[in-house]
């Protein structure tokens, strides 16, 4: 899928200050800019089509009335005024105002209705976008820089609801107003018409000329406004690491550079937008002249009546408007194109995971890898592979392996956040790709190392993955995973955690994340590293309630400490992307090299820590108290 190269991140700015100039995402040329992703979103105006046509209807009429008052001028002027009629000047001017009245009312109405059509329909073209962006993989988010995402959200989509609401009415309002007053003209004194019609030709090129340059500038500036969010998005949640580095100065740079490169695009643009809206402004001005000129002369030789003249200059007056705001119509209508292109690379990413159709009526939660085998998108080499694990019902599986060895891939597989690329992993004997997708990960729970928490309530936060669950089992979770500080917060569990829970420790969100995971009561369970955050201490009890819990479901937990392998039965080491020792920790330190090299720097340190006790401070005390207690 072309699209999905355009937004493939940049490797990181190797030089001190970011260049400004390398963008975030690649430019796009891989995808042909037509009108087929703007005109695919009419889908979107189906639900309020009773309102777009009353809208079209009311802007048809609207014309009509607008027309009319010229016309009526021509009659007034030919008529009751040349002729002294006063009853017929007032009749006249009566229909003028109830005609100015209906214009009104008519416009009101369009206003009025087209606001709900088009916010409808953006919420609409919005909630598949997020819907879309939920159900992609992880290696496309992996690839798309967030700030990207959000601006198509965002900005993207408002361009588009200005578009509907205001462009693509106005274009097609103002273009039916230039060929109906056109006509009108050629019908009132078809030299004068012609007159007016030759104008058009230079408006016409103008157009043609300056589509390309707009469309290529409205590109540029919506892909380097996903830059500028996502340097915002960065700045805002790495604030504490550009805070405690001091590098607020650095990063502000890159900010300011990449802002300044979004002003001189915009600049660009304006100057083309300036330029083109001058001359169309301009064209309009010039023929007024020329119709002035020729129509005194053309009144004067009793070729055209002065009613007639009139009605011919405030029709022409009416198209002053229309013509000039062609310019910037025609460049909102590129900005739509543009936004709707964008959209369309996502909603176009082909989505590799694919959802299965299967269920397990009875889940044991015995989990095989056959040969597994898994490579990120881009990367030369696999990350696993030739993986085979054999994990019955019930038994704990303790993945250990230095870092960047696969563990969090390997983890990643059994809830399919992403997709082994060789081999298959099956559950109860089937194969977890022909599982439903949301089945699966009703069967699979995982607590990462990293855990997120969402702006919501502790409650809801812990719910997350089992909405139904009852209060006694939220307890039974909390004391599992010792999280039992939710009670202190100032509305226990109803207490609304900050975005991504920042404030909360980093150990209290593990604890958070770890009973959410448990609360699932899934058949297999995944944990990350999940208690890398917790004191000793915690860790101690956290360790103690989870036993209980891996008793019955299958286990799966990324260790790195010896006291979390002890929760396992078995011990599988990887190392370069594969198991290459299995076993007891008893049998593993006397048969893996590797096992025990992993294991020494934890025995060191907690040879270490007895040394400190025993000889550091106090040592002696302590050591006094030990012999009287024995
Ligand atoms: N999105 C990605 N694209 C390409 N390579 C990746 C990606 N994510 C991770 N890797 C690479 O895959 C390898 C395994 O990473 P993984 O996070 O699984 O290791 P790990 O054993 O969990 O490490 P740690 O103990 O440090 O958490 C690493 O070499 C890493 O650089």
């Amino acid at each position: 899928m072309p699209a999905a190269s355009t937004v493939i991140a940049s490797p990181p700015p190797t030089s001190s200050a970011p260049d400004p100039q390398r963008p975030l995402i690649a430019p796009a040329p891989a995808r042909k800019r037509d009108t087929t992703s703007l005109w695919r979103l009419r889908t979107y105006l189906y639900p309020y089509g009773a309102r777009y046509l009353i809208m079209a209807v009311a802007s048809v009429v609207g014309i009509g009335f607008s027309l009319l008052i010229p016309l009526l001028t021509q009659q007034v002027i030919d008529g009751p005024i040349s002729r002294s009629d006063q009853r017929g000047l007032l009749v006249l001017g009566v229909f003028a105002v109830g005609v100015g009245i209906a214009e009104a009312v008519v416009l009101f109405l369009r206003r009025w209705i087209v606001s709900r059509a088009n916010n409808g329909s953006e919420r609409l073209i919005r909630t598949d976008l997020y819907t879309k962006l939920q159900s992609l993989p992880m290696s496309f988010h992996g690839r798309w820089q967030s700030g990207q995402l959000l601006s198509r959200m965002m900005t993207d989509l408002s361009i588009i609801r200005r578009f509907l609401g205001f462009g693509m009415i106005f274009l097609v309002v103002n273009v039916l107003q230039i060929t109906v007053v056109l006509v009108l003209l050629l019908n009132l004194y078809w030299p004068l018409g012609l007159v007016v019609l030759a104008s058009i030709v230079p408006v016409a090129w103008l157009c043609l000329t300056n589509e390309k340059k707009l469309t290529r500038l409205s590109r540029k500036i919506q892909d380097e406004q996903g830059d500028v969010a996502s340097s915002v998005e960065e700045g805002i949640h790495g604030l504490r690491v550009i805070k405690s580095f001091g590098r607020f100065a650095h990063l502000y740079q890159g900010f300011a550079a990449r802002t300044g490169v979004l002003y001189e695009t915009s600049m660009d643009r304006v100057r083309v937008l300036s330029r083109f809206i001058t001359f169309l402004e301009v064209i309009p001005t010039c023929t007024m002249i020329l119709v002035l000129g020729f129509g005194a002369m053309a009144t004067a030789n009793g070729q055209l009546t002065l009613g007639t003249l009139v009605a011919f200059i405030q029709l022409l007056l009416s198209l002053i408007w229309p013509v000039a705001a062609l310019g910037f119509l025609l460049a909102m209508t590129q900005e739509a194109m543009t936004a709707a292109d964008r959209i369309a690379e996502v909603l176009d990413t082909e989505n590799v995971l694919v959802d299965g159709h299967g269920e397990i009526d009875q889940p044991r939660g015995h989990l095989r890898f056959e040969g597994v085998g898994f490579r990120f998108g881009d990367a030369d080499t696999d990350t696993l592979h030739g993986i085979d694990l054999d994990i019955a019902p019930g038994e704990t599986l303790a993945v250990v392996g230095g870092t960047g060895s696969g563990k969090t891939t390997l983890t990643a597989l059994v809830p399919r956040l992403v997709d082994v690329t060789a081999g298959r992993i099956t559950l109860d004997g089937v194969d977890i790709r022909d599982l439903r997708l949301r089945h699966l990960r009703t069967l699979v729970a995982t607590a990462f190392e990293d855990p997120t928490l969402f702006s919501m309530s502790a409650r809801e936060n812990l719910t997350l993955g089992r909405a139904d669950a009852t209060d006694a089992e939220i307890e039974e979770a909390i004391e599992v995973a010792q999280a039992h500080f939710v009670h202190d917060l100032p509305w226990g569990l109803d207490t609304r955690i900050g975005e991504q829970g920042m404030s909360l420790s980093g150990g209290q969100r593990q604890r958070l994340a770890l009973a959410r995971a448990v609360l699932v009561r899934p058949r297999v369970l995944v944990l990350d590293d999940t208690l890398s955050a917790l004191d000793i201490h915690t860790e101690a009890l956290v360790e103690e309630a989870l036993k209980r819990v891996l008793h019955d479901v299958t286990g799966i937990v990324v260790a790195h400490r010896a006291s979390t392998v002890m929760l396992a039965d078995r011990v599988a080491v990887l190392s370069g992307g594969t198991v290459v020792a299995t076993g007891t920790h008893t049998e593993l330190l006397r048969t893996s090299r590797e096992y025990r090299e992993l294991m020494s720097a934890e025995f060191d340190l907690e040879a270490e820590s007895d040394e400190l006790r025993d000889h550091g401070p106090g040592g002696a005390d302590r050591r006094a108290r030990a012999e009287v207690a024995r």
